[in-house]
């Protein structure tokens, strides 16, 4: 028997950071949504007791080091589980993008091995399980839109925001989350406000949500990375009605609310950039069913 799961891409709305915490980690408090680009995830049993992935994206690690790996292993300890499974992960989502790819890969196994082998856990508990594996694992889990605190793992439920297209550019470089957490200068930096974000998407202001979109990371990504902030002028100057940097980079993305404006943006952009995408913001629930 198979079974499938989407492993929905998320963006950050907004992203703050608190403090550094003694464990390493950062506390922050972020506002974070699915957009409508996705992996798919096939489970199927697997005569044996081991697990393999099978990618076709030779950017995707085929071992322990891959994170649906590490989500299959987890349940597999935990609940003694003496069955193998075959992982097949059908990449869409750009990697190392600030997209949560592999987190999104993660939290699409534990939810379909929870129902392949029975094991009756709660969303809750799949995201505790989870955030052992990543921080954003636990908002992946859930999906829709939420708020994240503590290191990412604690989610409150937020309504949809308004509806409208995301258009998504990712320079051709990795960026390591760390590396941006390391040069973080938290103290020296803009911090968005999350409140005021929160209340735009409860009221469901497209205008209030562009006007308060806000990452503490993006200084850190683009001193780093000048090909980030090139992309984000050209989304500006295309028409997008609000750009920003998602997670950690280096993908920019750019709200807009109006068709044939769309096709402006996306089309302005694919003259400067190979991994361009226009997806509509999903920030529902059901999405990750
Ligand atoms: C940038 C975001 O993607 C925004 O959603 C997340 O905060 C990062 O989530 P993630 O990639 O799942 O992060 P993890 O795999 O848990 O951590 C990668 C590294 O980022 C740093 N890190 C991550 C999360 C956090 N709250 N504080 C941190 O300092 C740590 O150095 C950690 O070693
Ligand atoms: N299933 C997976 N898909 C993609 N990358 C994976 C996966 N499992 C492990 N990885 C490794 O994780 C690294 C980061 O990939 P990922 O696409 O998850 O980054 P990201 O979008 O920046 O994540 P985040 O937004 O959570 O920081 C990759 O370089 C890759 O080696």
């Amino acid at each position: 028997m198979k079974w499938m799961e989407k492993a929905p891409a998320k963006i950050n709305l907004a992203l703050d950071v608190l403090y550094k915490r003694e464990d390493g980690f950062h506390e922050v408090e972020m506002v974070m949504t699915n957009v409508d680009l996705a992996d798919r995830i096939e489970l199927a049993e697997r005569s044996g007791n081991t697990i393999r992935i099978n990618s076709h994206n030779r950017f995707v690690p085929d071992d322990s080091r891959n994170l649906a790996y590490q989500a299959a292993d987890l349940l597999k300890r935990r609940f003694s589980i003496n069955t193998g499974v075959d992982i097949t992960i059908d990449k869409q989502v750009p990697v190392a993008a600030g997209l949560a790819g592999g987190s999104s890969d993660a939290a699409a196994t534990l939810r379909g091995l929870n129902k392949m082998w029975g094991l009756g856990l709660s969303r809750n508990e799949l995201a505790e399980i989870g955030s052992e594996i990543g921080s954003d694992v636990a908002f992946c889990v859930h999906g829709g839109t939420a708020i994240a605190r503590g290191r990412g793992e604690k989610i409150e439920h937020l309504p949809s925001p308004p509806s409208c297209w995301v258009i998504l550019a990712k320079p051709t470089i990795g960026v390591s989350t760390a590396d941006v957490y390391r040069n973080l200068k938290v103290n020296e930096v803009e911090h968005p406000n999350i409140q005021h974000m929160v209340q735009a998407i409860y009221n469901h202001d497209y205008d209030g949500m562009c006007n308060h979109m806000g990452n503490v990371l993006e200084s850190v990504t683009l001193s780093m990375y000048p090909e980030v902030r090139m992309i984000k002028e050209q989304m500006s100057r295309f028409g997008a009605d609000a750009v920003l940097m998602s997670g950690s980079g280096p993908t920019v993305f750019g709200l807009v609310e109006h068709d044939s404006r769309m096709q402006r943006v996306y089309n302005g952009l694919r003259g400067f950039c190979d991994n361009v995408f226009a997806v509509r913001l999903l920030g529902n629930r059901n999405e990750v069913e």
